[in-house]
This record gives structure tokens, C-alpha cells and sequence, in this order.
């Protein structure tokens, strides 16, 4: 809805109902806008704690991005507005909640459900990278669940592409490629590395370079130590395309379009996503 963006909404607007995931940086509630009855996620952040970390004009030009950003697998920032102390984001609501929590309770996904998932994520990013933006941090933490079931990417982050936002702000490095734990300039194939290392997760639950120490799990990623467990049993198209993603010279890696042709994709993903 177009006109969201430029109508001054206030908190009068909405029911406000109850709490949803663990906003990292912010609380979040389901809400209820009152005259269209339009259910929402409304999300609240703390102006001091924007201050206090730096990242006003990082959200501000988050807003920006995600007003121009339009695709069933990206979640749907609709406005925002403020009042004297707090910021709330106005979200599309994913009826079927946190990614990763339901990586939890199945362990891991179906060739099917993980190859489903990877090919709408690989056209969100093909989308998102055809407007010039990138990183849009694919982690299981970052994905939410929309009530047919799709995925939807749902940046939590502080800010779009901080890149010091990773090695401080959140405890995974599974998801960095060489060149960013070597920190040299990344471009968006560091998407297609982290989209590997999710479908690495959602087939064998564990990032594929986990260790109990973070300069362990450095080590592995610039060693790009990928090894396939025996069990679950994953079938070898899955693997050939997980090795043609986490590959450590990024010009090497997979191009997102070749990855929706490849076999284990056009066998594998419900197309409807
Ligand atoms: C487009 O989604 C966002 C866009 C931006 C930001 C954000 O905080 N940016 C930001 C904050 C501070 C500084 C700079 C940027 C956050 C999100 N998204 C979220 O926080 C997800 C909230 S949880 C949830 N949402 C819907 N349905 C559910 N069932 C759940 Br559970």
C-alpha cells in the first residue's frame, strides 16, 4: 500500500496485541491498524538505545530500502513513526513465525523443504542484487515464515550492510565468507556463500563450519573445511551444489540464476516456493 509510507501514522492507529519473537534490538508486537483491520507486527525501538549505538541514519536508510523493496520472500517494512521516545516499524506479520525455531524442533528439512526454501531465497537475492543491494543476511535467525508457508527474509539486523554490525553485534560467524574473516571489500556473491551455509543447516541442522571457538571457526572458513557428516543421508546433487557455493575465491561461486537451474533445485523445489 503505497499510501503507508506517506501517511503520519501514530500509535492511535493500531490495537496493539501481544508480544512476538525476541526483537534483538526492540520489542515486537502483533497489532491491529483500526480502520482497515489490517493485522501487522509493529516493532519498537528505543531512541536512546539508537543513539547510544550510532545507528539512526542506518535505519533511516534501511527504511528507504526496504520502501522501494517489493517480493513475496521479503518481509514488507510498510512505515514507521515515532514518538518522543520510541521508533515503530510497521511490518508485514508472518503468520507462521521464526525460521529457526522450526529448524529446531525438526532438527533438519526435507531435500524437498530446504531445496523449496533456497530457490525463493536465491530470487529474493536475484531481486534485492538487481537493485544494488546485497547482504541481506540470510541466517535462520533472519527468516520468518509467511501463512502459505513461504519464507520470508525479515532483517532484524541494527542496520542493512554494516559490515562491523557482524564481527560485533552478532555471536555467529558461521555465516561469514573468507573474505569478510579476512575482511577484504565483499561484493553480493558473500550472499551466495551464506545461502550455502544455509542449506547446509536446513539439511544437517549445524552450520557447515561450527566449532566451539570462534578462531576455530575462522580457521575452518578460510581453510573452507567442508566436510558432509553421514547422517542425515543428503543425496550428492545436494552436495555438488553446496560445493559449487562455498567456494573461496568469490568469482567461482555458483551465480544465483545457475542456481536455479541446477538438478537438485528443479527436482527438489516445490516451484510455487
Ligand atoms: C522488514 O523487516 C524489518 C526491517 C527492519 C528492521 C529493523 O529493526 N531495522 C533497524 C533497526 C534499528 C536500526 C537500523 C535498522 C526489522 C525488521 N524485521 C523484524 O524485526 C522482524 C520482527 S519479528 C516478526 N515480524 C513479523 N512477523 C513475525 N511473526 C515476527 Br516474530
Amino acid at each position: 500500500k503505497g499510501s503507508a509510507v506517506e501517511k503520519r501514522w501514530t500509535l492511535n492507529d493500531f490495537d496493539v496485541g501481544k508480544p512476538l519473537g525476541r526483537g534483538k534490538f526492540g520489542h515486537v508486537y502483533l497489532a491491529r491498524e483500526k480502520k482497515s483491520n489490517h493485522i501487522v507486527a509493529l516493532k519498537v525501538l528505543f531512541k536512546t538505545q539508537l543513539k547510544q549505538s550510532q545507528v539512526e541514519h542506518q535505519l533511516r536508510r534501511e527504511v528507504e530500502i526496504q520502501s522501494h523493496l517489493r517480493h513475496p520472500n521479503i518481509l514488507r517494512l510498510y512505515g514507521y513513526f515515532y514518538d518522543q521516545t520510541r521508533v515503530y516499524l510497521i511490518l508485514e506479520y508472518a503468520a507462521k513465525g521464526e525460521l529457526y525455531k522450526e529448524l529446531q524442533r525438526c532438527k533438519y528439512f526435507s531435500e524437498r523443504r530446504a531445496a523449496t526454501y533456497i530457490s525463493s531465497l536465491a530470487r529474493a537475492l536475484i531481486y534485492c542484487h538487481g537493485k544494488h543491494v546485497i547482504h541481506r543476511d540470510i541466517k535462520p535467525e533472519n527468516l520468518l515464515i509467511g501463512i502459505q508457508g513461504e519464507l520470508k527474509i525479515a532483517d532484524f539486523g541494527w542496520a542493512v550492510h554494516t559490515f562491523n554490525r557482524r564481527r560485533t553485534m552478532c555471536g555467529t560467524l558461521d555465516y561469514l565468507p573468507p573474505e569478510m574473516v579476512e575482511s577484504v571489500e565483499h561484493d553480493a556473491s558473500v550472499d551466495i556463500w551464506s545461502l550455502g551455509v544455509l542449506c547446509y543447516e536446513f539439511l544437517y541442522g549445524v552450520p557447515p563450519f561450527e566449532a566451539k571457538e570462534h578462531s576455530d571457526t575462522y580457521r575452518r572458513i578460510v581453510k573452507v573445511d567442508l566436510k558432509f557428516p553421514p547422517k542425515p543421508v543428503v543425496s550428492s546433487a545436494a552436495k555438488d551444489l553446496i560445493s559449487q557455493m562455498l567456494v573461496k575465491e568469490s568469482s567461482q561461486r555458483l551465480p544465483l540464476h545457475k542456481l536455479l537451474e541446477h538438478p537438485w533445485i528443479v527436482q527438489n523445489a516445490d516451484p510455487s516456493g
